[in-house]
């Protein structure tokens, strides 16, 4: 059995991971970690500040971070002091706060690292790459809708998608919204939308010459997030030291 802690366990992602590790044949939920104690599924919540008393006496093999960009170095450092490996979906990192990640985990334990754990996602993006490869010349837009309670904007999907299409199709300035009197030039257009319930919706739109390709990915339910993310718990346990990404997870070519 995979013992497995997760943070943010009292969250949107951490209640649907905890049920879904409880419910699992080969991973034992161990405990969590919030900023209030309780319980969930079985097992206990911890505050941030027993982390480290709660990985040692569970013994956990791999902590799952699911919390909040300013919370997620101290979750990291913790993990990696007990030998934990780590699954990161954590958005809205600064650089600052990658690099303090990047120095707890590098030479200490492996870790996977990616702004969606969807599968769906992960073909999505290599579709992105291949069609900004081949529509350099085109006008691109891209275009995400999160739920109400989103907190950071763009969503980390939409920045990766941008860095993928740029890496493709050249750096572009990003011109986030419009009002007013426009030209358009060479930018990307980048959308955010917050509403309601939605769960995640990336779009990104190719147009040039009275014609619009349109890639898009939708996601019904956080159990698409939860189920890449256990997939890559239990790939990640055993693994050598190092950053990995869900293509690594699903040997699929970068
Ligand atoms: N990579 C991916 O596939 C996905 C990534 N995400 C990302 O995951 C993150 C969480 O999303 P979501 O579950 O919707 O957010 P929620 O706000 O529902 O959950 C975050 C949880 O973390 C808790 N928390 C805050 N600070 C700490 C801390 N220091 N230690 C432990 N727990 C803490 C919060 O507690 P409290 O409520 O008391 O503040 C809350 O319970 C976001 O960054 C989101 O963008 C989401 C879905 C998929
Ligand atoms: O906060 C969310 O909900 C999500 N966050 C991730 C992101 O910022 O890209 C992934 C998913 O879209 C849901």
């Amino acid at each position: 059995m995979v013992k497995v802690v997760i943070c943010g366990a009292s969250g949107r992602m951490g209640q649907t991971l905890g049920r879904m590790v409880h419910e699992s044949d080969d991973l034992e939920l161990v405990g969590g970690i919030n900023l209030k104690p309780s319980s969930f599924f079985g097992a206990e919540i911890v505050e941030a500040k027993d982390a480290d008393a709660l990985l040692k006496r569970t013994k956990a093999d791999v902590v799952i971070d699911f919390t909040i960009a300013s919370a997620v170095v101290g979750n990291v450092q913790v993990a990696a002091r007990n030998n934990c490996a780590l699954i990161i979906g954590t958005t809205g990192i600064s650089p600052a706060q990658r690099a303090e990640m990047e120095k707890a985990i590098l030479g200490h334990v492996p870790a996977v690292i990616t702004t969606n754990f969807s599968i769906g996602v992960a073909i999505f993006q290599q579709l992105v790459r291949e069609s900004a490869r081949l529509l350099k010349d085109y006008d691109i837009e891209l275009i995400e809708a999160h739920h109400r309670n989103k907190k950071d904007a763009p969503s980390g999907t939409a920045k990766t998608l941008l860095q993928i299409i740029e890496e493709e199709a050249g750096t572009r300035e990003k011109l986030y919204g419009r009002e007013g009197m426009t030209e358009r030039k060479n930018e990307i257009g980048v959308h955010v939308i917050r509403g309601g319930d939605i769960v995640g919706d990336h779009k990104v739109m190719y147009s040039k010459n009275f014609e619009t390709i349109e890639l898009s990915h939708r996601a019904y339910d956080r159990s698409v997030f939860a189920s890449g993310a256990l997939r890559a718990a239990r790939w990640v346990v055993g693994k050598k030291p190092g950053i990995y990404d869900m293509n690594d997870v699903l040997g699929l070519k970068k």
